[in-house]
């Protein structure tokens, strides 16, 4: 099994909150990877920090062997990694296609300066880009809905655009933030079949889900976090059986 990601001891502190304490995971290529916990673990600050959206306190993530950069989106982006949001966060007034070609642009050579004289070279990688964009539409099953306003879109097809547009960026990780989240039976059913794709064709998959069904159905292996520590790792049947996770879950002030 070859390593794509690992966390090494990853701190992250809002004031005196420890939101995340030494969490060491380690995330092999090809495998979908799951990340529960109970409300206020510290899941999305873990994406938070590996995508950098916020700066790390301590410790490192080292993705295909090389350190990541701290608070630096754009450039872990380049390094291959591309997520989803808890909270959908569309460009909400622009088609689905050009959702997916803002996701693209991040790795388009034409550049700022390419686009605004729209030279010719630029004008061809535009159009290769929205070729791309309508593959890719197609991949996670929405083309049909290529030139609808993304706010227009029903609830499920806004997730599957937002993971169309992660794609987009051609990540080997893939992190989603509780993509299943609101869904209804069937559009769960569809993300669960999507995400056995995504896979297949080689892509990591790190998953945020609160699920159960879900993650026992779908994930490889399985992190637990609890007040921002690890509590557990392992395939999901391992870490159900796990006191500390059944502690976790079940005991005491928080219900989940
Ligand atoms: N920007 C922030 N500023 C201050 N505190 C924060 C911030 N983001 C998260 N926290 C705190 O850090 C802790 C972990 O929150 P986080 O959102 O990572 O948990 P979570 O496991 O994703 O929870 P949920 O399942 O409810 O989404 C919580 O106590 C939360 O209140």
């Amino acid at each position: 099994m070859i390593t794509l990601l690992e966390s090494r001891a990853v701190n992250k502190r809002f004031g005196g909150l420890k939101a995340l304490t030494d969490v060491s995971l380690t995330i092999r290529k090809g495998e979908v990877y799951g990340l529960i916990g109970p409300n206020g673990a510290g899941k999305t600050t873990f994406f938070n920090v590996l995508t950098g959206a916020y700066a790390i306190d301590g410790g490192e993530f080292v993705m295909n062997g090389a350190e990541l950069p701290s608070a630096k989106p754009h450039l872990v982006v380049q390094h291959g990694i591309a997520r989803t949001f808890q909270n959908i966060r569309l460009f909400r007034e622009l088609t689905a296609l050009e959702n997916v070609m803002a996701g693209h642009h991040i790795r388009s050579s034409a550049g700022v300066w390419g686009i605004l004289t729209q030279s010719r070279a630029a004008r061809e990688e535009e159009r290769l880009m929205q070729e791309r964009a309508l593959e890719i539409l197609d991949y996670v099953g929405i083309v049909r809905h290529a030139d609808t306003v993304a706010r227009n879109l029903s609830y499920g097809d806004q997730r599957r655009l937002e993971i169309a547009r992660a794609l987009a960026t051609e990540p080997q990780l893939l992190a989603l933030d509780e993509p299943a989240a609101g869904m209804n039976a069937t559009e769960t059913a569809g993300l669960r079949t999507l995400v056995e794709t995504i896979r297949g064709d080689g892509i990591t998959v790190l998953l945020i889900e609160h699920d159960v069904k879900l993650i026992m159905g779908l994930c490889d292996r399985v992190a637990v976090l609890d007040f921002g520590k690890k509590i557990a790792e392992g395939t999901p049947a391992e870490v159900q059986r796990c006191p500390d996770v059944i502690k976790a879950y079940l005991g005491g002030h928080r219900a989940h």
